[in-house]
């Protein structure tokens, strides 16, 4: 049985929108299926686990953002499902970084028709697990990243350039915002068992994938499915070098910048004097101190490119 989950106020209503475009095609095809849309933050987890539990569903398709695809992450796995039932995604969220980097189209009806084709490629991909028992299945980010997530995700903004198609730019209008004022300051990042301190860190970031705040290339070199975290550093003393950091970042050439480190680990801790603000996936995720280790093969997702 295939379940989807919409969360119909991903990108602004989007979610809402893609569903009714999904549910008439799918009426057309007579697919079976079952489904549920979220009421409330957090009940995308709920659903996916009774999918996986009482439904037996083998197959759960989301509609939403990566926020809501995290959630759903978590139920799949925590209900015992993390080979035995695969994710599929139509995108419908402002980054959507996760199907960026999952090859999976933008376009609803492409995408629906990867996430039913049985000839579809099901890959099993790594997923990063926190020491509050949660998963990631994109990035987690402490540090500048971190308030940029909050505050992009509280930001009128965000809502307004998701009606225009322009979701993405949500993130980059809160960087330059939080920019001016962000204070840098040392963390201490441990990968496995070897610790470094960090003078004059802007944020510490994990990545499973190479994208993150819609579509910056924030570690090209990551691959998802290697059994490793790869994790960038950006420090500098200098608010202007980091400016043109950030800009760099949108075509991934930020690697070779001398104030750009790279690590590369199953097991990562961050910490710092004072707390910084964690993001997951998109999602305001707590603070400083954070450990976390790479879980290999964590789930099965359907990923792209569609059959030709
Ligand atoms: N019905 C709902 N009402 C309120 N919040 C919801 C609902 N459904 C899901 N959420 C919350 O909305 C958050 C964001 O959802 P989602 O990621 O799908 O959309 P987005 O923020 O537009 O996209 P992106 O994550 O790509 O920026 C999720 O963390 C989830 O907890």
């Amino acid at each position: 049985m295939i379940g989807i989950i919409i969360n119909p106020l991903s990108g602004n209503g989007q979610g809402k929108k893609t569903w009714l475009r999904v549910e008439k095609e799918l009426e057309e095809r007579k697919t079976a299926y079952i489904h549920k849309a979220t009421s409330y933050g957090g009940e995308a987890y709920e659903i996916a686990a009774q999918m996986v539990k009482a439904d037996e569903v083998k197959r759960i398709i989301v509609i939403g953002g990566d926020g809501t695809i995290n959630e759903v992450v978590n139920g799949i796995v925590d209900a015992g499902g993390a080979t035995s039932c695969a994710l599929a995604v139509i995108p419908a969220g402002t980054g959507n970084d996760y199907a960026k980097a999952h090859e999976i189209p933008k376009n609803s009806m492409e995408a629906l028709n990867l996430a039913l084709s049985p000839t579809s490629t099901i890959k099993q991909i790594d997923l990063i697990h926190t020491n509050s028992d949660n998963l990631a299945i994109n990035n987690i980010g402490a540090g500048f990243d971190g308030l940029v997530a909050k505050l992009t995700n509280e930001a009128a903004y965000k809502k307004l350039l998701n009606r225009l198609g322009l979701g993405s730019l949500a993130y980059f209008i809160t960087m330059m915002r939080v920019f001016g004022t962000y204070k840098h300051c040392t963390i201490w990042l441990e990968v496995d068992g070897i610790s470094h301190e960090l003078t004059h860190t802007w944020l510490a970031a994990t990545a499973n994938i190479p994208f993150y705040g819609g579509s910056m290339q924030i570690c090209p070199q990551a691959l998802s499915d290697d059994g490793y975290l790869d994790v960038v550093v950006i420090r500098s003393p200098s608010r202007w070098k980091v400016l043109s950091i950030l800009f760099s970042v949108y075509s991934g050439k930020h690697v070779n910048h001398p104030a750009v480190t790279f690590y590369k680990g199953r097991s990562i801790s961050i910490r710092s004097a004072a707390p910084l603000l964690l993001q997951a996936d998109g999602e305001a995720a707590g603070e400083t101190p954070v450990q976390l280790k790479i879980v290999p093969r964590g789930i099965s997702i359907i990923a792209g490119p569609p059959a030709l």
